[in-house]
């Protein structure tokens, strides 16, 4: 597959090592365009793709453009590629911004598909969530589905606006994660560890939970309860956690993130 970045930061560095790494893609079919020419220069170097800071005609020569910039940079972004796009599948990775206003930037494109995936992406163990056009055929689908699975799972939902819902969980839900872990170190430090061996105790934790979650078919309530001894420690620490709304204050972050993720497009002046 023929890929070209629009973009060429952090989410876009971690699919073309995934597509590399996996042999989706070859160093010679992905291109990039970045205005930062220092970037260009990292990227080139560490992955052996062609990267530039302006679009020429090869860049166009492609099988999908995925478009890596930030909602608030897109539309002078996509401004360029209006009109010269033919059957090209369009990937966009940007939050918040719906199709139907990308295709009115690029001029009426239909062939569109939103991703929405995640940060662990960058050690392959993102999880995004896919939603295409409704004339995007299977092909551009698998095209899509293919380059996303590079990074970690995938998931295709049939409505777009699910596509919010999945960045505030999952898209921003990995800060949600490190905000915990950050707790728990600081909890740690605070008990007489040093600052790397409370981090380890903290991760370890925190990864061994998820993996006996993951291998286990028990509800995670019941998880939650196999740890928690009557009378014992984990009662005491989970009477505070509920005390202090731990589930409440979750809910309402994941809606926030939902609530700004539907109204990124709004701000920017755009009706979905
Ligand atoms: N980070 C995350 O957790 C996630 C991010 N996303 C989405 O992915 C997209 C990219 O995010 P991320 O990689 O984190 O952002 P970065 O800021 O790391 O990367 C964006 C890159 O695009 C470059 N850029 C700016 N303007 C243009 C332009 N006109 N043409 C081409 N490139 C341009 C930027 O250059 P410069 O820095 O010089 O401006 C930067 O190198 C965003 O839309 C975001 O919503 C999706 C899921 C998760
Ligand atoms: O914070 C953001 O807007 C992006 C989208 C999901 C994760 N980061």
């Amino acid at each position: 597959m023929r890929i070209s970045f629009l973009g060429g930061g952090r989410m876009a560095e971690a699919l073309i090592g995934g597509l590399l790494a996996r042999q989706i893609a070859s160093a010679r079919g992905v291109q990039v365009m970045d205005p930062d020419a220092v970037r260009c220069r990292t990227l080139e170097a560490r992955f052996g793709v062609a990267a530039q800071p302006v679009l020429d005609d090869a860049w166009f020569e492609t099988d999908v453009i995925v478009l890596a910039v930030k909602p608030q940079h897109l539309r002078e972004a996509v401004a360029p590629l209006a009109g010269r796009l033919g059957r090209i599948l369009v990937l966009s990775i940007a939050a918040g911004l719906p199709l139907g206003v990308i295709g009115r930037w690029l001029g009426g494109h239909r062939r569109l598909v939103r991703a929405m995936p995640n940060t662990p992406a960058l050690v392959g163990a993102g999880v995004t969530g896919l939603y295409a056009d409704p004339s995007v055929d299977t092909l551009g689908r698998e095209e899509a589905e293919r380059i996303m699975a590079a990074v970690g799972e995938v998931l295709w939902v049939e409505e777009e606006g699910k596509i919010d819902a999945i960045t505030a969980l999952s898209g921003s839900g990995p800060a949600y994660v490190f905000a915990f872990l950050e707790a728990l170190q600081a909890a740690g430090e605070a008990l007489g560890f040093d600052a790397a061996t409370a981090r380890r105790l903290a991760q370890a934790t925190a990864a061994g939970a998820v993996r006996l979650a993951q291998e286990s078919e028990e509800p995670l309530s019941r998880l939650r309860e196999n740890v928690t001894s009557k009378g014992g420690t984990t009662e005491a620490a989970l009477v505070r956690l509920n005390e202090r709304g731990f589930a409440e204050a979750i809910r309402e972050a994941v809606f926030a993130a939902h609530a700004r993720s539907q109204e990124l497009a709004r701000q920017l002046g755009e009706a979905p």
